[in-house]
């Protein structure tokens, strides 16, 4: 050992051993007796107030020496990557054991050598939400500075429950009991300031904010160094698609999180953030209250810095009456929350989908005469002489597949007046309920179900419906589902939506009895934007004016995937989005035990 290193491994001090393991706890990183280019600070940690900038300030005065600070969240340590090793040694010469960092007030640091590097922390910062978009330096210094005086804080009674934040609204109050505005009362005294409208306008102009969302309510919140704002998502059912915040003051990190996926994302001073889409309907956001913020550096370690006074103005509108039309269910609050239980279920469909269909059976079949040619792809695709099964086959089109006479079909539907088309036409089809299939399981190259499960009234009975129809394939036959999508707005997707006022779309609502419950469901007006994922779909018989309630389940986006994602012995060979409906094939990969007939 170098006189050196006796000296440095001699001088440890107890903080600095509990620093290292710590640090070793961390990152499998030890201190070292032999010097190395990198040097642990005990005490100097982001937990004692530890700042890049005052750690920097405090390493020996050196021209061109490079130094990187690496500072991780809830750490009571730093580590510092000196560019050599007379660099460390001086690092260490100076700090160890001096009052020097001014944030410590007086308290000593302690230094020592480290085997090796430890990882920069992670700022989960390398990509944005989607629809989220940040235009820096958004608003000149000059109206950053005439913005900040349009705000008294004088009289706002929220912000005295808000902590360590002041609040002030325009055109609406924000009532934080119910995250929304009372849409009668509105501050007719406090319209939002005319340089702020003027500068929306702005926005409108340029195309970055639709004028349909032009905002109505303003709400301006003032945070001290380290205040924060807890996670949230702008109330869907209030507050419609597009928001606005300018950011004045300070920058600060704001935090962004859609299940397990957190982003970090750095909203700079005077810049303007645009939420829509998923970052404004999937994702929460939040401020962390803590004094400092971690932001790229460019090159080298993320810098620490103190965050500052900021001030952000958070602009909305405030939907007149119309429900939230988003296709991210998870926050919506628009949505309708609707479970039944098993036999309530039965029941509804039994009514609301069976008696219907045996009402309408034959001016249903009237309208129903094209095959979707993403369907005849599927059949076209099967090989030669293949047995099929058409559950849910109503008047039988798909099994009059063209040039394909080689196929063998089985078709099967509850309704007896669909039925008695099919043998009209000479196909083979029986009576049955989907999810009572009395057909030999494991036997059959190909399954189809199009337009049926969406019918089902629980996920557990769409689910059960599915194992239902695998069951019957033998092993590497395929099945083909279709149901009605959520959003028929998708790109290349459904001729379906006519432009309806989705406004008035979902004015309706009927109740509709369901065994022991009674159910309150929009009622769907056709070709217009779905305002609830579970509806009622009416039926007009030409002939009078009976109207016949249809229940549905209209899917989003992955929710027909995610029913089967944990069913064994399959592969999902194909999902799309066609014409307005959710489509997946399935292929049997193995057979389950109990379905080998013996
Ligand atoms: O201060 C911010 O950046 C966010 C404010 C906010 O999320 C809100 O007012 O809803
Ligand atoms: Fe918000
Ligand atoms: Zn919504």
């Amino acid at each position: 050992m170098s006189d050196h290193a006796k000296r440095s491994s001699k001088k440890r001090h107890k903080k600095l051993i509990k620093a290292g393991k710590s640090l070793e706890n961390d990152f499998g990183v030890k201190l070292s007796a032999a010097p190395t280019k990198f040097v642990l600070l005990s005490n100097a940690g982001l937990v004692n107030g530890g700042l890049t900038s005052s750690i920097l300030r405090a390493l020996p005065e050196s021209d061109n020496l490079h130094y990187d600070v690496v500072l991780h969240p809830d750490k009571t340590y730093a580590v510092v990557r000196c560019p050599n090793i007379e660099a460390a040694s001086a690092v260490i010469e100076n700090l160890d054991g001096s009052s020097s960092l001014d944030y410590l007030d007086g308290q000593p640091v302690h230094a020592g050598y480290l085997e090796g590097d430890i990882p920069d922390p992670d700022l989960q910062s390398s990509s944005l939400p989607s629809g989220l978009e940040i235009i820096e330096n958004g608003l000149s210094p000059e109206d950053e500075a005439a913005w900040l005086k349009l705000c008294s804080f004088d009289d706002d009674s929220a912000s005295c429950l808000l902590k360590n934040r002041l609040v002030e609204h325009f055109g609406y109050r924000f009532d934080y009991a119910i995250n929304g505005v009372n849409r009668d009362d509105p501050l007719l005294e406090k319209p939002i300031p005319e340089p702020c409208t003027k500068f929306l306008k702005g926005l409108v102009h340029r195309g970055l904010m639709p004028e349909s969302c032009f905002p109505n309510q303003l709400t301006v919140n003032r945070y001290e160094a380290g205040a924060g704002i807890p996670a949230h998502c702008d109330t869907h059912s209030m507050f419609s698609s597009c928001i606005v915040v300018v950011s004045l003051g300070a920058d600060v990190v704001v935090n962004y999180r859609k299940d397990d996926t957190e982003l970090s994302v750095l909203i700079p001073r005077r810049s303007v953030t645009l939420m829509q889409d998923e970052s404004r309907y999937a994702w929460t956001h939040s401020i962390i209250p803590r004094k400092y913020d971690l932001i790229p550096s460019g090159s080298g370690a993320p810098l620490a810095v103190a965050r500052g006074v900021r001030t952000s103005f958070t602009f909305r509108r405030v939907r007149s009456q119309e429900a939230c039309d988003c296709s991210f269910p998870s926050l919506c609050d628009s949505r309708l929350k609707f479970s039944l239980d098993e036999s309530d279920a039965a029941q509804l469909e039994k009514l609301h989908v069976h008696e219907v269909y045996e009402n309408i059976a034959s001016h249903f079949s009237d309208t129903r005469h094209s095959q979707w040619p993403k369907v005849v792809e599927f059949l076209n695709s099967l090989p030669d002489c293949s047995l099929v099964v058409d559950v849910g086959c109503g008047n039988g089109k798909n099994m009059l597949i063209k040039n394909r006479e080689d196929l063998s079909f089985i078709g099967c539907d509850r309704s007896s007046g669909l039925l008695e088309i099919c043998r009209r036409k000479n196909l083979q089809a029986l009576q049955c309920d989907c999810l009572a299939l009395p057909f030999r399981h494991a036997v059959f190259d190909a399954v189809i179900c199009i337009a049926v499960i969406h019918h089902l009234s629980t996920s557990l009975r769409r689910r059960q419906a599915i194992e239902q129809l695998l069951s019957l394939l033998k092993k590497d036959g395929k099945l083909l589902i279709s149901v009605w999508a959520f959003d028929q707005n998708l790109r290349g997707g459904s001729k379906y939506l006519k432009g309806g006022d989705p406004s008035t779309a979902t004015a309706r609502h009927a109740c509709i009895r369901a065994g022991k419950a009674e159910v309150t469901l929009p009622v769907h007006t056709n070709r217009c934007a779905f305002s609830n994922s579970d509806v009622l779909v009416p039926w007009k018989k030409s002939e009078n004016n009976d109207t016949q309630q249809r229940y549905y389940h209209v899917f989003d986006k992955g929710e027909l995937r995610s029913l089967v994602q944990d069913i064994e012995g399959i592969e999902l060979l194909d999902e799309y989005h066609d014409e307005g409906n959710w489509c997946i094939i399935l292929k049997k990969t193995q057979q389950v035990l109990n379905e080998v007939e013996t």
